[in-house]
C-alpha cells in the first residue's frame, strides 16, 4: 500500500465481500488438494473479522459514524459537481432536440407542405444518425479522450442548430437534423461514462443519474417552448429548433476549461496529469490509494485479456466481458422495448380520450407529461444510492408493467364501448375513400387518414360519421360538417382524430400517470447509470458504444413500428405487447443485474466471473456488510482493496 506515510490512527473500511473475492481467488490458484485447508482458513478468517467487526462497533460506533461522516464530506469538492452538471447539459441537449421535433412539425408540415415521408425522416433522421454516431462514438472516445468527445458533441448541437434555425428548405433541415442527430449520439454515450469516471464510488449512481434527469428536463423544456412558440404562426419553428443552441455554446466554453477524465489519462500513460485532475476531483482526500487501484487494475486487464485485436472481439471471448455487454445492451432494449416514448408521444391523444377537447389545452397538457416524467426522475436521482440499481430497476419495471395492463385495458374497454356510426355522408369531390367502410368508431380511429365526427346527447354519442382527415390539419375534417372549426364548434359538433369519446377514458390516463411514476425513476436511467459502470476501462467505450447503440435503434424501431402495431393489434393489443416485453425484461434483470453500488469501477468486472443467468444473485448488497478495521495513517480514511492496511 502506498498511501501517504503519518502517525495518526486511521480506520479502513472493508468489506466482507471483497476479501471473501480476494480469497476465493487465492484459493482458485492453490492446488485442488489445498482447498480444504483454504477452506477452513477461510472460515476462521471470516470469524475473525466478523469478531473484530463486532467489537468495534461496540468499542467505537459513534467514532466511526463520525468518521464516516467526515470522510464522506471531505470527500466530494464542489469541482465534481460542476464538471457533472455541465457535461449533463449533454443529456439537455439529447432530451430537448428529441423533444422539440414534435411541436416544431405542427408548424412545419404547414409552411413548408411537408408530407408524412418528410415528417417521418425529420424525426427518424436523428434517431438514425444518433444510432450511427453512439456507434461511432465508442471509437473516438478510447482513441482521443472523453473531452474532446463532449466537445465535439457540443460543437455539433451548436452548428445544427444554426442550420435548423435559417433552413429555407425541407432538405436543408433534415441536413441539420441528422447533424444533431451525430451530436446526441455522441454525447448519450460519452456523458454518463464521463461522469462515471470523475465521481467518488459512493455518489457515483447519484451523479450519472443527474444526466437522465437533464434529458428528461430538456424533453420538458422542449414541450414548454413548443407551447409557448405554437402561438406563433410563422417561423416560430425557427426558435423551437434554434434554441438549442444556447446550453450547446455553454457546454462548449464550459468544457474547453474542465479536465479529461483521470481514467483515461492514466490508460494512455499521462499519469502526472491525471494525479493532478484526481485530487482536484478528491478534495484533501490522498489519492494514492485510488490511483493504484487505477493502475494496477490496467495493468491487469492487460495481462488477462491481452491487448491485440479489435476490442469488441476481445469483449466477446472474455466471458465477464462479454455477460456485461449482454446486460449492458439487454436493459437497453428493455427500456426502449417499454415503449416510454410511444406513451409520451402518445400522451395527448391519450389525453385527448380523457375529455380534453381544446388542441392547446392538449399541448399543455403534454407539457405535464413530461413534467411528471421529469419529476419522478428527481425520485430516482434521490433513490439510486438508497435502494441500489438492482432494486431500482426490478421495483420499477414491475411498476411499469403494470401500468401498461392498466392503459391497455383502458383502450380495451374503450373499444369495446366504441360508438356505431350512424350517419353515411357522401363524398362532395367523388373520391373513394377508405373511411366510409367502417362501423364503428374503433376502426376509424385507427385509419390515419379517417376521424369521426358526432354529436354528444347528455355523455352518448348521436348523428357520428366517419369523414377522411383535412391533409394541412388533423383538427378538422376534409370536408362536410367538421371541416370549418369555428363553425362546428358553434354547432355543438365534434372532431375526434386517433382517438374515440368513451367513458372509460380514465383509466387510459390512470395507467399513463402511473406509467411514467413506475418508469421514470429506474428504468429510465437505470440502464444508462448501469452501463456507465459495469465494464472494465478498456472495453468501456466500446460497451457504452454498443449499448447506446441498442437504445437508438430500438428507440427507431419501436416508434416506427408502433402505427402498424396498433393497425393490427389496435391500441390496447400494442399496449398489451409492451406490457409483455417489461415482464420478459423482469425475469432478465431479475437473473443477470448484480448490484454495483458502492463499488468502485475496478471491482465491478468481478460481479460478472459467474455464469450469466447468475449474475443477478451474485455480491449483492444483501449480507454484505461494512467493517472497519484499525491501520496506520492519518486521517479516518476509507480504503478497501489493500490487505496490507491490516495491523
Ligand atoms: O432514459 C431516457 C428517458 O427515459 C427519456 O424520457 C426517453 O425518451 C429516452 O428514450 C430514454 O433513453
Amino acid at each position: 500500500m502506498s498511501r501517504k506515510a503519518s502517525d495518526n490512527v486511521e480506520y479502513t473500511l472493508r468489506s466482507l465481500s471483497n476479501l471473501m473475492g480476494e480469497k476465493r481467488r487465492r484459493q482458485a490458484d492453490g492446488s485442488a488438494g489445498s482447498g480444504a485447508a483454504a477452506a477452513a482458513g477461510e472460515r476462521s478468517l471470516i470469524a475473525a473479522e466478523s469478531c473484530s467487526s463486532l467489537n468495534s462497533a461496540a468499542s467505537g460506533g459513534e467514532l466511526e459514524r463520525a468518521a464516516r461522516r467526515q470522510f464522506q464530506q471531505d470527500e466530494t469538492p464542489g469541482f465534481v459537481y460542476v464538471v457533472s452538471v455541465f457535461s449533463a447539459l449533454g443529456g439537455f441537449l439529447f432530451g430537448y432536440d428529441t423533444g422539440v421535433v414534435s411541436g416544431a412539425l405542427l408548424l412545419l408540415k404547414r409552411e413548408l407542405n411537408l408530407d408524412a415521408l418528410w415528417q417521418e425522416l425529420l424525426v427518424s433522421g436523428t434517431v438514425g444518425a444518433a444510432a450511427l454516431s453512439a456507434l461511432a462514438g465508442g471509437v473516438l472516445n478510447g482513441l482521443c479522450g472523453r473531452r474532446p468527445c463532449i466537445l465535439l458533441a457540443s460543437g455539433l448541437f451548436t452548428a445544427g442548430a444554426g442550420v435548423l434555425a435559417a433552413a429555407r428548405d425541407k432538405e436543408t433541415l433534415l441536413a441539420g437534423r441528422v447533424v444533431v442527430g451525430l451530436g446526441i449520439g455522441v454525447a448519450s454515450m460519452t456523458v454518463p461514462v464521463y461522469i462515471a469516471e470523475v465521481a467518488p464510488p459512493h455518489l457515483r449512481g447519484r451523479l450519472v443519474t443527474i444526466n437522465t434527469l437533464f434529458i428528461t428536463g430538456g424533453q420538458f423544456f422542449a414541450s414548454v417552448v413548443d407551447g409557448i412558440f405554437s402561438y406563433l404562426a410563422k417561423d416560430g419553428w425557427r426558435y423551437m429548433l434554434g434554441l438549442s443552441a444556447v446550453p450547446a455554446v455553454i457546454q462548449f466554453l464550459g468544457f474547453l476549461f474542465l479536465p479529461e477524465s483521470p481514467r483515461w489519462l492514466i490508460q494512455k500513460g499521462q499519469t502526472q496529469r491525471a494525479r493532478r485532475i484526481l485530487s482536484q476531483m478528491r478534495g484533501n482526500q490522498a489519492i494514492d490509494e485510488e490511483y493504484d487501484s487505477i493502475k494496477n487494475n490496467i495493468e491487469e486487464e492487460e495481462k488477462e485479456v491481452g491487448a491485440a485485436g479489435p476490442v469488441i472481439c476481445r469483449m466477446l471471448t472474455y466471458p465477464p466481458t462479454r455477460r456485461a455487454l449482454i446486460v449492458g445492451c439487454g436493459l437497453q432494449m428493455f427500456q426502449q422495448l417499454s415503449g416510454i416514448n410511444t406513451v409520451m408521444y402518445y400522451s395527448a391523444t391519450i389525453l385527448q380520450m380523457s375529455g380534453v377537447e381544446d388542441d392547446r389545452l392538449a399541448i399543455w397538457l403534454a407539457a405535464l407529461t413530461a413534467f411528471i416524467n421529469f419529476i419522478f426522475t428527481l425520485v430516482g436521482v434521490w433513490l439510486v444510492e438508497r435502494m441500489g440499481r438492482r432494486k431500482l430497476t426490478l421495483g420499477s419495471l414491475t411498476g411499469t408493467a403494470v401500468a401498461l395492463i392498466i392503459l391497455a385495458s383502458g383502450f380495451l374497454l374503450s373499444a369495446q364501448v366504441s360508438p356505431r356510426i350512424t350517419l353515411n355522408p357522401p363524398d362532395p369531390s367523388h373520391q373513394n375513400s377508405t373511411c366510409t367502410k367502417y362501423s364503428y368508431c374503433n376502426g376509424c380511429m385507427l385509419d390515419p387518414d379517417c376521424g369521426l365526427c358526432y354529436k354528444l346527447n347528455k355523455s352518448s354519442v348521436v348523428e357520428s360519421s366517419c369523414i377522411p382527415v383535412d391533409k394541412d390539419s388533423t383538427m378538422k375534417a376534409a370536408w362536410g360538417r367538421c371541416s370549418n372549426e369555428t363553425v362546428f364548434k358553434k354547432e355543438d359538433l365534434f372532431w375526434a382524430y386517433n382517438f374515440c369519446p368513451t367513458p372509460y377514458s380514465w383509466t387510459a390516463l390512470l395507467g399513463l400517470i402511473l406509467y411514467l411514476i413506475f418508469f421514470a425513476p429506474g428504468m429510465g436511467p437505470m440502464p444508462w447509470t448501469v452501463n456507465s459502470e459495469i465494464y472494465p476501462l478498456w472495453a468501456r467505450s466500446t460497451g457504452n458504444a454498443c449499448s447506446s447503440g441498442v437504445n437508438w435503434v430500438f428507440n427507431v424501431l419501436v416508434s416506427l413500428t408502433f402505427l402498424h402495431t396498433a393497425e393490427y393489434l389496435t391500441y390496447y393489443g400494442a399496449f398489451f405487447l409492451y406490457a409483455g416485453f417489461a415482464a420478459l425484461g423482469l425475469v432478465f434483470i431479475y437473473g443477470c443485474l448484480p448490484e454495483t453500488k458502492g463499488k468502485k469501477l475496478e471491482e465491478i468486472e468481478s460481479l460478472f466471473e459467474n455464469r450469466l443467468c447468475t449474475c443477478g444473485m451474485s455480491d449483492s448488497d444483501e449480507g454484505r456488510y461494512i467493517e472497519y478495521i484499525r491501520v496506520k495513517g492519518s486521517n479516518y480514511h476509507l480504503s478497501d482493496n489493500d490487505a496490507s492496511d491490516v495491523e
